[in-house]
């Protein structure tokens, strides 16, 4: 990957989306979304989710505010330099069926004016960081991949000319849920590479919570309720509406996002104990407990042994309240 381009900032500045008949997709959002992370945009259907995406590469013109990206206005960009700078990914891929793999993958280098030996070399580098072999799939139509491969393809295709902020809405939702996981998993380790200023809608706070650096949870009109990073949204929900969005099953889910707390570590006691790395979650330590039966795991530094948690730390380390996440301003 040349990974050149920098991840911009994105920063939406009292954004409103009201349509002619009278309908305000998007009341008043102002949102800072910091550069090389992934924020979530989640909320109920018709929340304005998929108008704000496309606020920002300007598929949807606000009625007011403004939109910033590296602090530069995008209305004041033209549209179609300003969408080859932006990658986008829906749920239905948008592939061209006429064209095969690797040019649907070049679409963008080839409205940029690269040349053609530049193109393919950047469309087979960027099938193999998708997890596609290029030699195998690169002649193939869109229609004869599957449904999970198309969305590799569209997630390529995104990123070909290196842009510096990448729209994904519902990108992985279209697929089974095993096919989704691998994705989500393949996503995570794909933008651990790029470092770009993602922005995912989803209405999956599963999705959410794994993929987002940051979560904005979005009720009726746009109205931001939280603004937060998983850990923060499950341990400590600004509002009902926010708890009840998150779920019943928090304390469930907070296991995936807490880190093992080295300040419960005990010396070790039981050398048989299962072991775990320094730097696993509490559901790591706890599926290691369930998978061998046992109520500690020992947890490890590289070769050094740091110490044991026992079950009853892990409940003890839930109930630790972390302070409240900085609230927006209501609007
Ligand atoms: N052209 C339009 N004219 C009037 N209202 C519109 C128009 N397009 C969208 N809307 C309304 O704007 C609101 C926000 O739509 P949007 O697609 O952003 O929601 P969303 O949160 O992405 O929904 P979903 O999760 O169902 O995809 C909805 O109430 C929708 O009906």
């Amino acid at each position: 990957m040349d990974g050149t381009r920098k991840a911009a900032p994105i920063a939406l500045q009292r954004v409103r989306k009201q349509y002619p008949d009278g309908t305000v997709a998007v009341g008043e959002l102002s949102l800072e979304l910091a550069a090389g992370e992934t924020t979530v945009l989640i909320g109920p259907s018709g929340c304005g989710k998929s108008t704000v995406l496309r606020m920002i590469n300007r598929l949807i013109e606000p009625t007011s505010g403004a939109v910033l990206i590296d602090g530069e206005d995008v209305t004041k960009s033209d549209p179609d330099r300003l969408r080859r700078g932006i990658g986008y990914v829906i749920q239905h891929v948008g592939l061209f069926p006429h064209q095969n793999v690797r040019t649907n993958v070049g679409t963008v280098p080839r409205l940029l004016g690269w040349p053609a030996a530049r193109i393919r070399e950047r469309s087979d580098e960027l099938l193999t960081l998708v997890g596609l072999d290029a030699a195998r799939y690169g002649d193939r139509y869109p229609h004869e991949l599957s449904g999970g491969q198309r969305q590799r393809v569209g997630v390529a295709r995104a990123l070909a000319a290196d842009p510096a902020v990448l729209l994904m809405d519902e990108p992985f939702s279209a697929v089974d849920p095993i096919v989704r996981t691998r994705l989500q998993d393949e996503f995570r380790r794909l933008q651990r590479t790029v470092r770009k200023t993602v922005v995912l809608v989803t209405h999956d706070i599963d999705e959410a919570v794994r993929l987002g650096d940051r979560i904005a949870v979005l009720s009726e009109g746009g109205k931001l309720e939280q603004f937060a990073t998983p850990a923060e949204l499950l341990a400590a929900p600004a509002n009902d509406f926010v708890r009840e969005f998150v779920g019943g099953d928090r304390g469930i889910k907070r296991l995936a996002v807490t880190p093992i707390p080295r300040s419960r570590l005990t010396p070790a006691v039981d050398g048989d104990a299962p072991v775990v790395a320094a730097d696993a979650t509490l559901q790591d330590a706890l599926a290691a407990m369930l998978r061998e039966g046992r109520d500690r795991v020992a947890v490890r530094d590289d070769s050094e042994l740091l110490g044991e948690l026992a079950a009853a730390d892990i409940v003890a380390a839930l109930a630790e309240d972390l302070p409240p996440a900085p609230q927006p301003a209501a609007s």
